[in-house]
């Protein structure tokens, strides 16, 4: 499932060398890390948003949708400063196995 983080990294290494005026990713490079933490900042808040939303009745694919942009947001943020996906992938799989999930899941608890 997580190849298309992998896909979709692959297109923003590319868009480095694009230019500003042919594509979405290379104009949020082109102006800078604050853009990017800015379009990250306000698609947290989208998705906080829409979650409330979905609570009190609302779609999930306003949620879906939202935190879609929040997660792609975060892998141009990552791009931009040199890291991987892998890394964070990396890093909730560390996690997994330090609470023990996959023991207690073979073990059926
Ligand atoms: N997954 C995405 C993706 N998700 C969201 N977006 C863009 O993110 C922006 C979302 O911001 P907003 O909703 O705030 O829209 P906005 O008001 O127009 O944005 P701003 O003017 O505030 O920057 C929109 O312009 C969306 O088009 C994306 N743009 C690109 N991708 C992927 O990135 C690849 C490369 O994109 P380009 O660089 O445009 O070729 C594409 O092939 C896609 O796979």
């Amino acid at each position: 499932m997580s190849d298309i983080l992998n896909q979709l990294h692959q297109v923003l290494e590319a868009r480095k060398g694009a230019d500003p005026d042919s594509s979405y990713v290379a104009s949020l490079y082109h102006k800078g890390l604050n853009k990017i933490l800015e379009k990250v900042g306000e698609e947290a808040v989208e998705t906080l948003l829409a979650a409330r939303d979905l609570e009190a009745g609302g779609e999930a694919q306003a949620l879906i949708s939202e935190t879609a942009d929040l997660w792609f947001h975060s892998m141009v943020m990552l791009a931009h400063l040199g890291l991987h996906p892998d890394q964070v992938l990396a890093e909730l799989e560390r996690r997994f196995g330090l609470s023990g999930h996959e023991e207690k899941a073979s073990r059926g608890d």
